[in-house]
């Protein structure tokens, strides 16, 4: 990829708009700067509302099929440029290209899944009581939806909550995290390329999340927020959208637990955690961030674990080979220590050494704990981060327990080759997705989302665009 800076305007109202108030956008991996956006504030999120409800007369009115068109030819254009895409997640993220085409790949499935969606609106009608009424039920998107997402899945997070929206007939202001804001104005470029017409997506690119995010909150022709990102910004959103009686989706933090069962397939539990725990260095919501081995099997699979741990090449995530980029910022790498100083200062075995020789950039090796256990700071905050705490259990009742005994509800995973203890953890685990022998549940066309503080709603498959949508009952009196 020839270009090194990438400076870009915000997207509003089907116009790119350059302010002279800027913010660089940094590589982790090397800390260079790597382009600019605006830095904008509460003028441009009102302008941006005010381009999504104009459009949104029009594009409530299009036919399914038409929009469905739109958002498959959004999907080809993403594709067209997936290399690029994928290059630019790389250079603000981090995450090693591979993992970046994946996730473009991924972002763009469930733009692919809602295109197709967008003709399955179904009504209802219901048989009335009353001989001479028919009982209808339409629905109808809800309005203009601001979108807030994090850094770890620049363009998933978007796609994943823009494309149910669209095909529901709804238009969007969005604000991607700082952090990684390039990326979602790539996508932005391609719906412009696509067709999509003016003011149906807007997105705001700022470091004043507070101030921007405020506009849309207090707006009352913002009808509907959906959010992805950390727990205590969720709980403070859904305090303001109570003002407005807003919908509400939060997609919110985790803290999977991870049980390796005594009759497990060691090399699959092996594989499995290794797919859920490093993904994106760790940094994903549903990360194994709790895992519980059998004591039975604890030996060999610890040395199966330690083994592939070390085995994981970690560097500048456009450099051939690398599994493993940097962190997003020094605060992560920060909060990674704490957890690691205060299990060995507790107690646990650390197996490697997390930190990474002559690193530029903010980078910690993966690293496993043994001797963990439940007070520990790694077992009772989300991680988002490459170590790996193990504890073990010899009783599957008390796990579940253990593994229940937390605010979260996101993911939860189980290794077993019973289906009857299969069933009998994920019917007891509380929480909103299980990977039974699978650590890698995400896909376009199943439900996503969490139980307790975990969140509200689901993204992915058909549930998805019902979060979308207003139920509206006609009562038809014949006369
Ligand atoms: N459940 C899911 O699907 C899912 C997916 C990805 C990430 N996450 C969670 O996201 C977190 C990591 O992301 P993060 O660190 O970017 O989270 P974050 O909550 O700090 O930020 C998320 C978004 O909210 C914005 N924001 C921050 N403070 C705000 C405020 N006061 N008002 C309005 N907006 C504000 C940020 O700019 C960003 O766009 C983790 O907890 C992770 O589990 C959840
Ligand atoms: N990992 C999630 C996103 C949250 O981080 C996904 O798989 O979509």
């Amino acid at each position: 990829m020839k270009q090194q800076e990438w400076n870009k305007g915000i997207y509003v109202n089907g116009t790119w708009l350059t302010l002279d108030k800027r913010m660089i956008v940094q590589n982790p991996a090397t800390l260079a700067t790597i382009g600019s956006v605006p830095d904008a504030g509460a003028e441009e999120a009102k302008q941006a509302v005010d381009a999504a409800q104009a459009a949104f007369a029009s594009w409530s009115k299009t036919t399914a099929y038409e929009r469905a068109t739109l958002l498959e030819r959004w999907h080809q254009a993403i594709e067209a440029r997936l290399d690029e895409i994928a290059y630019v997640m790389t250079m603000e993220q981090g995450k090693p290209l591979a993992e970046a085409r994946g996730e473009v790949q991924y972002a763009n499935s469930y733009i692919k899944w809602y295109a197709e969606e967008a003709k399955r609106i179904y009504g209802e009608t219901i048989p009335s009581s009353a001989v001479s009424k028919r009982i209808i039920v339409q629905k109808q998107p809800v309005g203009v939806v601001a979108a807030v997402t994090p850094w770890n899945f620049p363009a998933a997070m978007i796609a994943r909550k823009l494309a149910p929206a669209l095909a529901a007939g709804c238009t969007a202001v969005a604000k991607p995290a700082e952090q990684t804001p390039l990326t979602a104005l790539l996508l932005a470029e391609c719906a412009e390329e696509a067709g999509i017409p003016a003011g149906v997506i807007n997105i705001v690119t700022t470091s004043r999340a507070g101030e921007v995010v405020d506009v849309w909150m207090e707006d009352s022709r913002v009808k509907k927020l959906t959010f992805t990102g950390s727990t205590p910004v969720g709980k403070l959103l859904m305090k303001k959208a109570a003002d407005t009686v807003k919908k509400l989706s939060l997609e919110l933090g985790g803290l999977a637990p991870f049980i390796v069962a005594e009759d497990a397939n060691l090399e699959a539990a092996v594989k499995g955690l290794i797919q859920s725990k490093f993904r994106n260095a760790g940094q994903t919501c549903i990360c194994a961030n709790r895992i519980y081995v059998h004591e039975a099997v604890k030996e060999p699979f610890l040395q199966r674990l330690t083994e592939a741990v070390a085995a994981l090449r970690v560097g500048v995530g456009t450099e051939d080979h690398v599994e493993i980029g940097p962190l997003i910022d020094d605060r992560a790498v920060k909060k990674v220590r704490q957890q690691v100083d205060d299990a060995i200062s507790k107690g646990a075995v650390l197996h490697g050494n997390p930190e990474l020789e002559g690193a530029v950039g903010y980078f910690l090796k993966p690293v496993v704990l043994s001797e963990v256990t439940d007070e520990m700071l790694c077992m009772q905050e989300e991680t988002f981060g490459p170590i790996a705490p193990v504890s073990t259990y010899s009783d599957d009742a008390d796990v579940i327990r253990r593994a229940n005994a937390t605010p979260y509800g996101l993911a939860a995973y189980v290794f077993t080759q019973s289906l009857t203890r299969a069933f009998m953890f994920s019917e007891n685990l509380e929480y909103g997705i299980v990977g039974v022998n699978d650590g890698g549940p995400s896909v376009a066309q199943a439900p996503f989302g969490g139980m307790k503080e975990s969140g509200l709603g689901r993204e992915g498959s058909h549930q998805g665009i019902e979060e979308y949508l207003e139920v509206k009952y006609i009562s038809l009196q014949l006369v």
